[in-house]
Order: structure tokens, then C-alpha cells, then sequence
């Protein structure tokens, strides 16, 4: 039986562009934690998350009653997880968490890292430990953003800026021809309405064989996500989060055909009966690393399924550990069937070795290799983690560091 000796901690820092959406914008740098959790026989599993001060407490409190834990025990996590939470209150927790399940969250990556060293121990892929591959490569979006040219007082970037029609479009081509992608997404929310179905049409127009999306994060009233679902009607394959609660999605759904799609209402299982009965939403978002990891993740696959919801996936901003995990879960579900969002195509470092998760047409390859299938590269751990401790982020803040260029930002949800 391999049991778990220790946990490592590392919260890293890593450059993200000038990526605008409802709340602000994105800072020069995001965070994850890399988890890494030895065995007594020496092998190491890995894992990512979120990495703001307080999960990194909620962590840093689970790594300390891991130790001993049989490492095929994912039953005997969630129970230790719950239980360390409990004890120092952190069960039922307001701020980010207050719609999430906060042992979902803090679980997640531990189970990610458990079911590596599971496939390392057994040398399979972690797709096998979920049940075999019904696809063997995974294809995601194009996840498009306004952007500015450059962070307030930095160099311009690769992208340029994209703050309009063109911008966006052209924004789309460099993407599409680098990755070929088939799929596209707009986080939205950011300009009037009118402008971003423009955009979209725009979009529309150039890429006439792909599948296009919205997602302005709850940003529209009822009434403008209702002309604005008409509007886009035969233009796009889901209209996500419009509006914000499950009652307002479902006042919306009841007069538009467009699927509606959240990562917004709906971000844990307590959620799922009521937009179930009110039929808020016809596409579910799964993201791992709020719904308990890639078992859990395929229980709501389930669930969806059962009840007649679509399935796709949520990403954040995130690195190879994370897109590894995220390969591995949507190959294994079936009913997993629009393209992936990811945010890894903004991103210009990373933690793993490089090589394994290459996109082509689109998509990503299963790996192959033992667990997850890739492989810390320490030095770039290292070089991250320095970037953390000195570049002083510790909880994302898009609302602050907009503030920072316009004093006046107000993030406001159904502000349109
Ligand atoms: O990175 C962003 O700005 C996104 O808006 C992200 O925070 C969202 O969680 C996400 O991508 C979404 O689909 O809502
Ligand atoms: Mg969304």
C-alpha cells in the first residue's frame, strides 16, 4: 500500500496579458499553487489551484492531516479534507466560495495529485482510472478577450490591443492559425451589448464554419439578454451567464431557443435541483477545480446527462498541470461534447516540461505516459515561486487594478 508522506506547497506567479471582462482587468501577473504530494516509495503526484491567501491557508491546513493516507483512498480524503475544514471553521465560508463547496474546492487538486500517483503506481494513464478514453484527443476553444496593447506603464505584448470588431477578428485569426482551434469564444461583458453582437457577427462572418459563443459574466439585464439571445439566434451555440441567478437564466430561457449555458449559477451540487426545476440552463460549465477533482467532475457529467443539460468546460487562468488534468477528464466523458474553454494559449511560462500537451487542429492529444502524463520542470517552479514572493499579488484583484487607470470602474452585474 503507497501512503502519502508529505505535501509541498508552491504558490507561483506567472505573466498574464492585459485581458479586460466585467470586473476589470486581468493583473501582470495570475497565481496557482503546484501541489505536490510525495509517497513513502518515493513517487510524487501533482496538482493545481487557485492560489489566494486564504485557500492557500485552506490548503496548507488538509496538507497537514494527509500524511498516512492510502493514496487509491479518495473516499478517505474527502473525509479528512471535510473534517480539517471543519475544525477551523472553513466549511461554510462567504467571499469566492460562498456559492462553491469549499471541501469541493480544497479537495480537488489532492484528488488530482492522488489519482496521478494512482497511474504512476500502476503505470497508466489517469483517462484509464476513469474509465477508458471515449476520445482520444480533447478539442477546446478559442477563448478571445478586449484586450489592451499593453499593462499601464509596460512593454505591448504579442497580441496587440483588440477593443473592437477588427481587433477581435484579427485577434481570432492569429489564435485560429496557431492552434486551430474550431471553436470560438468571447468573454464579453466588457462593451455595450450592441458592440459585442457586432463583434460576433463579425466573428460570424470570418470564421462561418466555426462554432461561436458569448459569455459577458452576467453583465445584462433580463430584457437585453432576451434581445440579445433573439438577436444572436442561429449565430451562436450558446449564450453563457447573460444574466445573473438561476431564476433570472430561467425568465431568459423561457423566451429564447439559444441554449444557456453557466459557470456562474451553477458551480456546485446543491445548485443543480433548482436550476434543474426552474430550467435555467441547458449547458453546464464543469471546472475540476470546484467541482471535487475529475471523479466528482464526471458525477456532474452524469447528472447533466440525466436530466437532459449539455456539458462543457470552465477554464481560469491556468497552466500544464491544470490542462493535463482538464485532457485527461473531458477524454474520459462522454456526454462532454462542446469544445473546452482554456486560457492556456495567454499564457507564456510555465511549470511542466515542455512538449507533452502540444494543440493541433484544435485539440489536445491524451498523453500516454504514467498518471497525468507530465513532469515538473523544477527550475521553472523555482523561477515562479521567486515571481510570487516578489511580485506581491496575493489574491486576485481585476476590480483594483483597473481602479488603478480608472478610479471610476464600477464592476455591476446586470448593468446593461
Ligand atoms: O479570466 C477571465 O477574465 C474570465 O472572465 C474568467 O475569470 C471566468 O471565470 C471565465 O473564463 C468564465 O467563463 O466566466
Ligand atoms: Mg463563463
Amino acid at each position: 500500500m503507497t501512503r502519502i508522506s508529505r505535501i509541498e506547497l508552491t504558490p507561483v506567479a506567472f505573466a498574464d496579458p492585459p485581458l479586460l471582462n466585467v470586473v476589470g482587468v486581468h493583473e501582470p501577473f495570475a497565481l496557482r499553487t503546484i501541489v505536490q504530494v510525495h509517497t513513502d516509495d518515493g513517487l510524487v503526484g501533482l496538482g493545481e489551484t487557485y492560489a489566494a491567501d486564504d485557500h492557500l491557508a485552506r490548503l496548507a491546513a488538509v496538507a497537514e492531516v494527509l500524511p498516512g493516507l492510502d493514496v487509491f483512498d479518495l473516499n478517505g480524503l474527502r473525509r479528512r479534507v471535510h473534517d480539517a475544514l471543519a475544525s477551523g471553521g472553513a466549511t461554510q465560508v462567504g467571499g469566492m466560495l460562498n456559492l462553491q463547496d469549499p471541501v469541493d474546492v480544497v479537495m480537488s487538486p489532492y484528488e488530482v495529485a492522488l489519482l496521478d500517483l494512482q497511474g504512476k503506481q500502476l503505470d497508466r494513464p489517469v483517462v484509464d482510472l476513469l474509465g477508458g478514453a471515449v476520445r482520444d484527443e480533447v478539442p477546446f476553444s478559442a477563448y478571445l478577450f478586449y484586450k489592451w496593447a499593453a499593462h499601464p506603464g509596460g512593454e505591448p505584448g504579442a497580441w496587440g490591443a483588440a477593443l473592437d470588431p477588427d481587433g477581435i477578428v484579427r485577434q481570432a485569426r492569429t489564435m485560429i492559425d496557431q492552434y486551430g482551434f474550431t471553436a470560438i469564444k468571447l468573454k464579453g461583458g466588457v462593451f455595450e451589448p450592441a458592440q459585442e453582437v457586432e463583434v460576433v457577427r463579425a466573428l460570424a462572418a470570418a470564421f462561418p464554419e466555426h462554432k461561436l459563443r458569448i459569455d459577458p459574466n452576467c453583465a445584462w439585464t433580463v430584457e437585453t439578454s432576451v434581445r440579445v439571445a433573439r438577436e444572436l439566434e442561429g449565430v451562436i451555440e450558446y449564450l453563457e451567464d447573460p444574466t445573473p441567478g438561476i431564476e433570472g437564466m430561467a425568465e431568459v430561457a423561457r423566451y429564447t431557443k439559444i441554449p444557456l449555458a453557466t459557470n456562474m449559477c451553477v458551480i456546485a451540487f446543491a445548485q443543480l435541483k433548482p436550476a434543474v426545476l426552474a430550467d435555467a440552463v441547458q449547458v453546464v460549465l464543469s471546472d475540476h477545480h470546484y467541482w471535487g477533482g475529475l471523479r466528482r467532475s464526471q458525477l456532474l457529467g452524469g447528472i447533466c446527462d440525466t436530466f437532459g443539460m449539455g456539458l462543457s468546460m470552465h477554464s481560469n487562468s491556468h497552466l500544464g498541470i491544470s490542462l493535463a488534468a482538464m485532457t485527461h477528464l473531458a477524454a474520459a466523458t462522454p456526454n462532454l461534447t462542446y469544445a473546452c474553454d482554456t486560457h492556456y494559449p495567454w499564457k507564456t511560462e510555465d511549470v511542466i516540461k515542455p512538449g507533452v500537451l502540444p494543440f493541433e487542429r484544435g485539440s489536445v492529444r491524451v498523453p500516454r505516459g504514467p498518471g497525468l502524463g507530465v513532469e515538473l520542470d523544477e527550475d521553472a517552479l523555482g523561477k515562479l515561486h521567486e515571481q510570487y514572493l516578489a511580485g506581491g499579488i496575493r489574491k486576485r484583484d481585476d476590480t483594483g487594478y483597473m481602479r488603478t487607470v480608472d478610479p471610476e470602474f464600477t464592476p455591476n452585474t446586470a448593468r446593461w
